[in-house]
């Protein structure tokens, strides 16, 4: 297999506070997986709020530094401090997908300038056509246009309509990954199915694998072909997307199929169900365990 995407043992921790009230977060420990680069998949990336899941999107975009552990792309260290040259080649092959298109765009300019942007910056042009092409190509991957986005601000589109157009300018330097953090939770319950659809038909029809972020386990169900389930910094679960979701072995996996959304929280990520089952898996999560490959080919962690 050549790998597209190999992240070996990597941590994050975050020191906050002075000298006096000093507080340590683990953020990320120890997390390993790889995608490889003949065969696209969704790989899925699950867990509460703070479960450590922007950070080592980040630290996958090179935006963030391990403090321990590495992140290779076909081959290469993902490298904040690379030279400007390296940097550019490696953000064109590894494209984000952020939350809210509506904080993705400036609101005060028109949407093309921003892929007009993109296409000067990665195909190094100032040619008009060449930039038009760019444009309209990616924006049809998308299910739009070029004459329909043309002339139009943000708040003109719906959210559905913009987070598409965030989606096509990814696509303009035609990446082979993209990392896409929770790219529907902003997006109205009704226009949701239509992104995630096109996530999958992207990796389908184009071949791009998709990073794809959420708390969201029905689309996870959905578009996945493999998962990690993340509880405060750590994998505790990863496989078939299918396999650990019809039939979750950690508890902390258990709970979080198990668990309801409040009304409060829909879409906060946070977990409302049973105290004493929350007890129990929070105690879980004060410790270290090993991640246990089973022969069903999902890694589990377990404890003592
Ligand atoms: N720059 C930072 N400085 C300090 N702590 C941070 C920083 N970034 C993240 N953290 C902490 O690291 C932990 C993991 O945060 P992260 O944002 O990665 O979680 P998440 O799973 O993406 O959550 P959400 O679903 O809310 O986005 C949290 O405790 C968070 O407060």
């Amino acid at each position: 297999m050549t790998t597209l995407l190999d992240v070996r043992d990597v941590s994050k921790r975050f020191t906050m506070g002075g000298l006096l009230g000093r507080r340590v977060v683990e953020a990320v420990v120890d997390a390993s997986f790889s995608l490889s680069a003949e065969t696209p998949e969704i790989f899925t990336i699950i867990g509460e709020s703070g479960s450590g899941k922007t950070t080592l999107a980040r630290m996958i975009l090179g935006l963030e530094d391990p403090t321990s552990g590495e992140i290779r792309f076909r081959g290469q260290k993902v490298d904040r401090r690379a030279g400007r040259a390296s940097r550019l080649e490696f953000m064109s092959q590894v494209q984000p997908v952020f939350q809210n298109p509506f904080e993705a765009f400036n609101p005060l300019k028109k949407i093309e300038r921003y892929l007009e942007s993109t296409a000067r910056r990665f195909l190094h042009t100032s040619d008009r056509a060449v930039i038009d092409r760019a444009m309209d190509e990616a924006l049809q991957k998308v299910g739009l246009s070029l004459a329909e986005v043309r002339g139009r601000f943000p708040h003109e589109m719906s959210g559905g309509q913009l987070q598409r157009c965030a989606i096509a300018r990814a696509l303009i330097p035609n990446p082979p990954l993209l990392i896409a953090d929770e790219p529907v939770s902003m997006v109205d319950a009704s226009l949701r199915m239509s992104i995630v659809n096109l996530l999958r038909s992207l990796r389908d029809d184009l071949g791009v694998s998709v990073i794809y972020i959420t708390h969201d386990l029905a689309t996870a169900y959905y578009i996945s072909n493999r998962l990690i389930i993340m509880q405060r910094g750590r994998i505790v679960e990863m496989g078939d997307a299918r396999t650990v979701l019809d039939n979750p072995e950690h508890p902390y996996s258990r709970l979080l199929k198990a668990s309801v959304l409040s009304a409060d929280d829909a879409g906060a990520g946070k977990l409302s169900t049973d105290p004493d089952t929350v007890k129990e898996v929070t105690a879980l999560a004060a410790k270290a365990g090993r991640l246990v490959a089973r022969p069903d080919g999902r890694d589990v962690r377990v404890y003592g």
